[in-house]
Order: C-alpha cells, then sequence, then structure tokens
C-alpha cells in the first residue's frame, strides 16, 4: 500500500505473498528484560565502527575466496548471555531455523548490526553459496519497516518488524527476494484499527535506535544447491545481487563492507498472515557453541 508519495506502508502482518514465499515473523522471540539485558550485553563489546554501521560478528567465518569456512580465523565466541538465547531460538520446536536444531553449532555465524535513526541497509541477497536456507534477525531496541521486493518481478512489500521479533528469510523469500532497510528517520506504517473506527490508515513512526541479530549457517564448501540457479552463484547463476559486501582489495575474511546508501522504498501491500507470537518459554540447546564471524551479502 502506497502513501502515495513513495513511501510504502509497512503492514503489521507478513503479507500472504510473502508469507507464501517463505518469510515468517514471531512476536515476542526475547522478552522485554531478556531485550534489556542483550542490549546491555551487546553494548559492553566492542563495535567495528569502521563502516556505517557498527557491527559486531562471532561464531563461523565464510572464505569468500576459497568459498569455503576458515576454522583458523580465530573470532569472539559469543557472549553467554546472547549464546543461551540463540541456543533457545535455534532449540524451539517447532523450529524456527530449518537448520537450528541439526547443525553443528560450530557453523553458526552470529552478526549483530546497529542502525541508528536514518540508517539502513541496501537491498540484497545474502550470498547463496556462503549462508544455508534459513536467515533470522532478532530486532531489539526499535522496530522499523523492512522492505521485500521479488527479483525481477513487480512484488514489493514492507513489512513491520516489532521489537524483540525474529524475522526468518526462508525458500523463495531468501533466495529469490532482496531485503532492506530504507535509510530513513521515520517509517509509514499501517495504523492498528481501532474499535469501531476499522481500517484508521497509516501513521509515521520515528525511528529508534534498532539493533539486530542476525543468525545464518555458513556453508562449508558444499554450495548452494537451491532452486534458483539463475541467481545462485554456487549454479552459475548471477552472483551477488548490489553492493557486495567484500570489497576486492578486502583482507581475507575481514568482515569489511561497502558503506552505501539506498532508495525510497516502493508500493506493496495485500492479503496477511498474521505472524506467530512466542509466548511459551522455549526449552534450552544444551549443545555447546563456538561462534565466531565473517558476514556475507
Ligand atoms: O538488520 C537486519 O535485520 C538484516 C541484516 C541483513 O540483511 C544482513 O546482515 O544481511
Ligand atoms: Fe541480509
Amino acid at each position: 500500500m502506497s502513501a502515495g508519495d513513495g513511501v510504502a506502508v509497512a503492514a503489521l502482518e507478513v503479507p500472504e505473498p510473502l508469507a507464501l514465499a517463505g518469510l515468517s515473523l514471531h512476536l515476542d522471540a526475547v522478552s522485554e528484560a531478556e531485550e534489556t539485558a542483550l542490549l546491555a550485553l551487546i553494548d559492553s563489546q566492542p563495535w567495528d565502527a569502521t563502516l556505517k554501521r557498527r557491527t559486531q560478528h562471532y561464531g563461523c567465518r565464510f572464505d569468500f575466496r576459497r568459498k569455503t569456512v576458515d576454522p583458523s580465523a580465530a573470532a569472539p565466541p559469543v557472549p553467554a548471555g546472547l549464546g543461551a538465547i540463540v541456543r533457545r531460538l535455534l532449540a524451539a520446536e517447532p523450529p524456527l531455523l530449518p537448520w537450528g536444531r541439526a547443525s553443528s553449532p560450530e557453523r553458526l555465524q552470529v552478526t549483530i548490526i546497529e542502525y541508528p535513526p536514518g540508517i539502513g541497509i541496501a537491498p540484497h541477497v545474502d550470498t547463496h553459496s556462503a549462508f544455508a536456507d534459513g536467515i533470522g534477525a532478532l530486532t531489539l531496541g526499535a522496530g522499523v519497516a523492512f522492505r521485500m521486493q521479488q527479483r525481477e518481478a513487480a512484488a514489493d512489500y514492507a513489512v513491520w518488524l516489532p521489537e524483540r521479533s525474529l524475522l526468518v528469510m526462508r525458500g523463495a523469500a531468501r533466495y529469490a527476494w532482496r531485503h532492506s532497510i530504507s535509510s530513513r528517520r521515520h517509517d509509514r506504517v499501517e495504523a492498528p484499527p481501532t474499535e469501531g473506527a476499522g481500517d484508521a490508515g497509516c501513521e509515521w513512526r520515528p525511528r529508534g535506535r534498532r539493533v539486530s541479530v542476525t543468525l545464518r549457517l555458513v556453508l562449508d564448501g558444499e554450495g548452494c544447491s537451491c532452486a534458483w540457479p539463475q541467481w545462485c552463484d554456487s549454479q552459475g547463476g548471477v552472483a551477488i545481487e548490489l553492493p557486495t559486501r567484500l570489497r576486492p582489495d578486502a583482507p581475507m575474511c575481514s568482515g569489511g563492507e561497502q558503506a552505501r546508501e539506498d532508495g525510497a522504498i516502493g508500493d506493496g501491500e495485500k492479503g496477511h498472515a498474521r505472524p506467530e507470537r512466542l509466548g511459551a518459554p522455549l526449552s534450552l540447546h544444551s549443545s555447546p557453541m563456538q561462534i565466531d564471524s565473517q558476514q556475507g551479502t
């Protein structure tokens, strides 16, 4: 749904075509107390401030040149308090991430990104050859409008990611749709329907500081065998959506990414699927998790 000035109205529920494509939104993935504790913990860790967005990387490194995991590259282990919550999310039943319960925890990559108001991330598809199907993004601090655009198609939506929610991209949503966050200080969001008043239209929400925790499983040389070979760098397709995060001259596994801008959000809104609410506490996963860093587009 467009507000007529080029800024899409972010839907409060996942639009049905996006849900069918594999996008899901899990509300209250962490409690308010956990969110507060996580933000304090994250802010007590060193930030990489060399780029437009401050980042922290933990977990397995993907070597973009050799297209394999780089076990020799040391990286900080996931801080204990974060690791406990990540393990709980990965152990959820039914699984939130397809690899969450089955995969070697050594392949987990956790990337933390800070988005002050006005900062976004340009449209991209996370590198097929680097990461498995199923990418999770936990939103801490403040919600944001998240844009999804189908590659080579007109479908274009914005979805509101509330604080404490976990977004999961699987299947087409992971491989064949671009995702992005516009570099804005305000988002246009559907107004919650008010009692008796029906659809109240939309409202502008000022951005707050958002911190995202992205959960990915790094592939180890096996390559990607997705159903979109035309866009898969493992299958001879168009490699990586613009812009790549790895500078051509970047040191191997540096986690380097280019500063970048993105444009205004387009239109998009149709039917909706209600996001799942994670009310019940999730059981703890007991296996140890060795986590370090590197992120790729
Ligand atoms: O911040 C987010 O929620 C998404 C981050 C992202 O798309 C990425 O790191 O590839
Ligand atoms: Fe991404």
